[in-house]
């Protein structure tokens, strides 16, 4: 199966699927200890290494389903570990079932500390070593009501004012471990640091508002076997996954191994966005860039001499990898040339308004999918919002969901960007970036993008690597140069192409050189 390719960590499961894996992992009873008691002993380690200690007490959230089931098992272990921990109920406990039930009897028998939740808000002084939230896991249906909420946002604010770290089990309460947004717009969500999850990992925690609330994101599978782990369609976009795409290039090669590249966009006032995808096309490795303007072409960019520039009308597409879209505008001159690129294109990148084109004309549509390859199409939330006739709010609410759509009606490897962008192709295969930050929340990173997708499309002859590879090195440049303090504020686009460069160049020879070049 392919999915074993992946480590348990890369790999991403619905809610639906976590419910049947541990259906029949409690059916077959293996081992010694319940599922709840290997949840609550490896809550209890993670807790111990970031941050429970024995000089303040751990405050634990239990909440009226099984997540809350996991914070008294926890609980139960850092008392054997030493620790002090003391326990808030909140909800009824009638409903629990025998598991959680067991786990509460476990935490009163050995008398442990409960306290009123009322007697936690008004004692704001106390000081914790740690706070773990057992509140809501997967079975969270509808946004915490008043009385939770509050106890939440008291949660978020205390950690925050005292540096306390957040241990979420399993999902951070009020975030949907699908589709990582709250489960309304103002709902109140645990401001998890770290985050550990159950059985497997989840897409929730890693696109839309996910990266915010989970934090560091630790995976236990709770010693369920392999064969319990259906086959999986969505993935993590990981560094170790790219690794073997890019070869190193051969010493007999030339410029025409890396690939034609024409950008195609720069209506007036929008030049920048087509030089901008025209110099990542070269920071990227293609072996030629032509650049066509609408707005009418400059004789040369001075900084990168090397870019070709050619009239609208003069340039050819067979053979070439295109990328339409940088700056285009929606005149009907943008029009015809998008139409040309489709059906003439040998490789095809489709950004900015190139998009929006499409999103208003069905006979684009159909072009599209009378094409024998997959695109790669690269929209922000409201472009993807225009193509699936939706509002952006509809689009964040699943980002999953509204990925897949956009490859499957589209016919083609959809980057939907974004915190945590996803990259889909049109079977449903989706990987979720793990790079990237606010300094890319800027002018231009987007054409920056789609520059270097369109030379790696030059390079790799498939969609899904290059759309692959192009998020996560985009994403990583800006990572890395924001460690060394030049972001997030004010990083510009331009700024991430000698960095990609390097990254670029590292996945290509990183791994046969031990990290020298
Ligand atoms: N089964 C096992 O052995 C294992 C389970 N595991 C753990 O169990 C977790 C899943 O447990 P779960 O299914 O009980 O769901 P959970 O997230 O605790 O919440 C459900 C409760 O919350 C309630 N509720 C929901 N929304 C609400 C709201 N807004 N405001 C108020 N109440 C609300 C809901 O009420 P209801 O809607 O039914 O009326 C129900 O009472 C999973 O994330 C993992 O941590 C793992 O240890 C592996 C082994
Ligand atoms: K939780």
């Amino acid at each position: 199966m392919l999915h074993q390719a992946f480590t348990h960590e890369a790999r991403l499961y619905s809610v639906e699927q976590i419910r049947e894996i541990e259906n029949r992992a409690l059916a077959a009873h293996q081992g010694d200890m319940s599922l709840m008691q290997k949840a609550g002993l490896a809550t209890a380690e993670l807790a111990m290494k970031i941050g429970a200690d024995k000089h303040a007490p751990v405050l634990i959230l239990a909440g009226p389903g099984n997540n809350g089931g996991d914070a008294y098992e926890a609980g139960y272990q850092l008392s054997k570990l030493g620790c002090k921990v003391v326990f808030v109920i909140c909800g009824k406990i009638e409903n629990y079932s025998r598991d959680a039930q067991a786990a509460l009897q476990r935490a009163r028998a050995a008398g442990l500390e409960f306290a009123e939740l009322d007697e936690l808000l008004n004692a704001p002084q106390q000081r914790w070593s740690l706070i773990i939230d057992g509140l809501f896991g997967i079975g969270l249906k509808r946004s915490p009501e008043a009385g939770i909420a509050r106890l939440i946002e008291f949660v978020n604010q205390l950690s925050i004012e005292k540096s306390i770290p957040v241990l979420a089990i399993d999902v951070p309460s009020g975030l949907n471990a699908d589709t990582g947004q709250a489960t309304s717009q103002d709902s109140a969500v645990i401001q998890a640091s770290h985050t550990i999850s159950f059985i497997a990992n989840k897409s929730g925690l890693h696109t839309g508002s996910g990266k915010d609330y989970a934090g560091q994101v630790s995976i236990s599978t709770l010693d369920i076997a392999e064969d319990f782990f259906p086959e999986c369609h969505s993935y993590l976009n990981q560094r170790t996954s790219l690794f073997p795409l890019l070869k190193p290039r051969k010493q007999n090669s030339h410029k025409g191994s890396f690939g034609d590249i024409v950008v195609l966009g720069g209506a007036k006032g929008m030049a920048g966005a087509a030089i901008l995808a025209a110099r990542a096309a070269q920071f990227a490795g293609a072996g030629r860039i032509y650049c066509s303007m609408l707005a009418g072409a400059p004789a040369y960019d001075s900084l990168h001499p090397e870019i070709m520039f050619r009239k609208v009308g003069e340039i050819s597409l067979p053979g070439t990898t295109v990328v339409i879209g940088p700056g285009l505008g929606t005149s009907n001159l943008a029009h015809a040339l998008l139409s040309k690129a489709i059906l003439t294109a040998q490789a095809l990148v489709i950004d900015a308004d190139a998009l929006n084109l499409i999103a208003v004309d069905s006979k684009l549509r159909v072009l599209l999918h009378n094409r024998n390859t997959p695109c790669i199409i690269t929209p922000h939330p409201l472009e993807a919002a225009r193509l699936l006739n939706q509002s952006a709010a509809d689009i964040q609410n699943n980002r999953l969901l509204a990925a897949r759509e956009l490859a499957r009606q589209f016919n083609a490897v959809a980057i939907l960007k974004g915190s945590g962008s996803i990259i889909c192709d049109p079977d449903g295969k989706l990987f979720i970036n793990t790079t990237g930050n606010p300094a890319l929340a800027s002018g231009g990173t987007g054409d920056v993008l789609a520059g270097v997708a369109g030379a790696l499309l030059a390079q790799l002859g498939n969609s899904m690597d290059a759309a692959r590879m192009a998020a996560w090195v985009h994403g990583h440049a800006a990572d890395e140069l924001v460690m060394r303090g030049l972001g997030p504020i004010g990083l510009s686009a331009s700024e991430l192409l000698p960095e990609i460069r390097l990254h670029i160049n590292k996945l290509a020879y990183h791994s046969k050189t031990d990290g020298r070049l």
